[in-house]
């Protein structure tokens, strides 16, 4: 059986909870959560762990992790492109980066379409979060209709090699692949078609930014994913984790897609 991963690439579960959980349920949450990692003995060294909650929850959930000294990584959801100024409603990376985030999630389907953000933006954002030593990482997938007209891989292609205009050095980044279609649907991505398209991405990484950063770049599926289908994605070569939505926010149900190695013996 071909178990990812390239040894250069640390499975990373990311947990985006969107816009859900206050500060004090954020507390709460990470809390049980890392409980329950700790108690079946989870190995964060082996599978990385990371909490995206809303801007409002970071300074909270930095002083918990700090002062508890808690294995999990954690980021915000979006980022502005500039660093500072009149921009009201923004967040700077620079904020992030003092609240010692890690991550940022950048285009976000939610942001693409809600909010109209265009490729341009995401790639200035990109930027943003590398001045800023935050590891962006990239959402790029296509929508039913882009799937029908384009075939698999064409949206998110064109996405990626557009988030990385602006990148010239060998970037620590992550990309997410994340189906329009799969998002909130139940209806998950097959793992034959999260690793086609995770391939593709792959070879655009290479072509861009070339083979190192290609190889050690890790490519999460998100859209729909739950304790009973990670294994699956898990198992083909270059899809290195998952960046899930509803099933982060249920202990038990996250616990169980950060321990899919144990559950489905991998
Ligand atoms: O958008 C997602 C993660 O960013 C996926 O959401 P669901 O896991 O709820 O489908």
């Amino acid at each position: 059986m071909a178990v990812n991963n390239n040894p250069r690439r640390t499975p990373l579960i990311a947990g985006n909870w969107k816009m859900n959980l206050d500060h004090l349920q954020a507390i709460a949450f990470v809390q049980k959560l890392a409980w329950s990692l700790k108690d079946a003995r989870h190995d964060f060294t082996a599978v990385e762990v990371a909490v995206f909650p809303p801007f409002t929850d970071l300074r909270s959930v930095q002083t918990l992790v700090a002062a508890d000294k808690l294995p999990l990584a954690f980021g915000a959801q979006d980022l502005s492109e500039h660093d500072s100024g009149a921009y009201t409603g923004e967040i700077s990376g620079a904020f992030l980066a003092q609240l010692e985030c890690q991550y940022v999630i950048i285009g976000h389907s939610e942001r693409r379409t809600l909010h109209a953000e265009t490729d341009e933006q995401v790639a200035a954002k990109v930027v943003a979060a590398l001045r800023h030593n935050l590891v962006p990482i990239i959402c790029v997938g296509e929508t039913a209709a882009d799937l029908e007209l384009h075939g698999p891989s064409a949206v998110p292609v064109a996405q990626l090699r557009a988030a990385l205009a602006g990148v010239t050095r060998a970037a620590d980044i992550v990309v997410a692949y994340e189906p329009v279609w799969a998002i909130g649907s139940g209806q998950a991505a097959t793992p034959e078609q999260a690793e086609q398209v995770a391939a593709a991405l792959r070879a655009v990484l290479n072509e861009t930014l070339g083979q190192d950063v290609a190889d050690k770049t890790r490519i999460l599926y998100g859209g729909s994913v739950k304790a009973v289908n990670i294994a699956g994605f898990m198992r083909e070569p270059n899809v290195d984790g998952a960046l899930v939505g509803g099933a982060s926010l249920d202990i038990d149900e996250f616990s169980g897609i950060v321990r899919y190695q144990k559950h489905v013996g991998i």
